[in-house]
């Protein structure tokens, strides 16, 4: 595999109506347009991944977060060795501590979500495997790895 291009998600939680809910966003363009994701994007040149988790959550939902607010829960692989993608090193910070009120912008369509009643359906299919850990505790390194489709996931190491 080609090396993979880092990037970073950032799951924001809120507690709303006394339920935890999570910032997704409907994906309006490139990889993975249509979707509903998780906040994130491309690590750019000289940038740690926690400054690129704070800099993509601000441009794509307009929420703020310090970058000490941003809780390392551990690195996603998602590699395409038959084509239907493009290998991805992804760093999940998790945060309590977003501020202000998210809104929509040219990358996503913004919306809260109940951790317990996710639209799973509409998620990359990995998420039902890495969210849940690290919202609970984190983990070190995980692999998912597409089918030529880019779509089914065939297999997946370290959850
Ligand atoms: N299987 C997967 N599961 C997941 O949860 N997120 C995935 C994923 N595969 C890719 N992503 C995310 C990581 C990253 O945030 C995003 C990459 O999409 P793009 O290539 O459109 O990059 P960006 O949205 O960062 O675009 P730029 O604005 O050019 O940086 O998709």
């Amino acid at each position: 595999m080609s090396e993979p291009i880092e990037t970073c998600l950032v799951v924001v939680t809120r507690t709303l109506e006394g339920r935890t809910h999570l910032l997704l966003g409907e994906k309006l363009r490139g990889f993975g347009q249509g979707r509903m994701v998780v906040p994130g994007g491309k690590v750019d040149p000289g940038e740690t991944p926690r400054r690129a988790a704070a800099r993509e959550l601000f441009e794509e939902t307009s929420l703020r977060v310090n970058e000490a607010d941003l809780d390392a829960r551990g690195v996603v692989t998602f590699a395409f060795p038959d084509g239907g993608g493009v290998d991805m090193r992804v760093h999940v910070f998790v945060t309590d501590a977003a501020e202000g009120e998210p809104a929509d912008s040219d990358e996503l369509l913004v919306t809260w979500a109940p951790v317990d009643a996710l639209p799973t359906s509409r998620m990359w299919p990995d998420n039902v495997h890495w969210l849940p850990v690290a919202l609970a505790r984190g983990f070190d390194e995980a692999t998912f790895t597409y089918a030529a489709d880019g779509a089914t996931l065939a297999s997946h190491t370290g959850i």
